[in-house]
């Protein structure tokens, strides 16, 4: 069974215009409000892909009421733990010329919740996937995902963190299954700037030689470059389509990478092409993308 935990839920409020000037009053021409969170969207996509993945995480308020109706309206098994204070937040997504975000902090998690959510996570079973995806509220410290996998440690149970700075940084030390840094976020890590494949795998594989599994290392419209755990490494273009709105596209290609690792019993290239196709579909589409859209670009590649 795979679970996801989004920490730090949201309403992603999309906005699209022709032009988004800042100073300015900007009127939106289409708007649509989405549940968001990156754990949510991995185990949404998963779900369209007939993998069953629980949905675990915090939600607050009236806007974590409409996140839980969204995400079950989507097909989503939801086990998120309510907090009592505050409102998860509202991420405003403004589609444009190009993309811009504005993310909320999210609301406080107190310990008696966090508590509650360690209580579900120790229910995991040998075998079972964990996915630790996204930002946690600004108050909580840096070394939350570090602290869970410290006590899952030995269990068999495959974690993936998609998550950026300190908090990815943090858990490499305990042998994360799968990392997924987009080109930006590695450099990050090391405070470089990458440019080349070459300085991508030589990154790629410092994080491997210090504990990660699998790099998979998402480069946009330039595809994706996987540090595989066999030691070969493994790169792709990405399907040709054209772009429509890329927020969850990351989470999709961790799917979609997921799902293909599982059908495949283990092949790397196939998870590697599957997550492709996910995260690319979902690029071309309003919001995540089906199934249909997903073997559409796969029977093409
Ligand atoms: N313009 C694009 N054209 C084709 N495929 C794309 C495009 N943008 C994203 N993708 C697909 O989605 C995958 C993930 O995209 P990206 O590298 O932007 O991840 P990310 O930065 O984690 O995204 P996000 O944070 O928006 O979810 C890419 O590897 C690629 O397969
Ligand atoms: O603030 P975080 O947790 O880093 O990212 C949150 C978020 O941007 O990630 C998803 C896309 O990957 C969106 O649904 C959501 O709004």
């Amino acid at each position: 069974m795979i679970y996801t935990v989004t920490f730090n839920p949201s309403l992603d409020y999309v906005v699209r215009m022709k032009h988004f000037e800042t100073g300015a009053i900007n009127r939106a021409e289409q708007e649509t409000i989405y549940p968001g969170g990156k754990g949510i969207n991995v185990a949404l996509v998963l779900g369209n892909l007939h993998i069953p993945a629980r949905i675990l995480g915090f939600t607050a308020g009236f806007t974590g009421q409409e996140i839980v109706r969204l995400c079950k309206e989507n097909g989503g098994d939801c086990d998120f733990i309510t907090l009592d204070q505050g409102n998860s937040r509202i991420n405003l997504k403004i589609s444009a010329a190009d993309e811009t975000a504005v993310n909320g902090m999210g609301p406080d998690i107190p310990e008696a919740k966090l508590q509650l959510l360690w209580e579900k996570i120790q229910t995991l079973k040998a075998g079972d996937t964990l996915v630790l995806a996204g930002s946690i509220p600004a108050v909580l410290p840096g070394d939350m995902y570090e602290d869970i996998m410290k006590r899952l440690q030995g269990r068999q149970i495959r974690v993936v963190v998609d998550a950026t700075g300190d908090l990815l940084r943090n858990v490499i030390a305990y042998h994360p299954f799968l990392i997924k840094p987009n080109q930006f976020e590695l450099g990050e890590l090391f405070s470089v700037i990458l440019h080349t494949d070459e300085e991508i795998i030589t990154c790629g594989k410092r994080l491997q030689s210090m504990g990660a599994r699998n790099v998979l290392v998402s480069l946009g419209e330039a595809g994706a470059l996987l540090i595989g755990e066999d030691g070969q490494v493994y790169r792709r273009a990405a399907p040709q389509g054209k772009m429509v709105n890329s927020v969850g596209a990351g989470d999709s290609m961790v799917a979609g990478f997921l799902a293909g690792y599982e059908s495949s019993g283990g092949n790397l290239e196939e998870a590697l092409k599957l997550g492709l196709c996910a995260g690319s579909a979902t690029a071309f589409q309003e919001w995540l993308a089906t199934e249909q859209e997903i073997r559409a670009l796969y029977e093409a590649l």
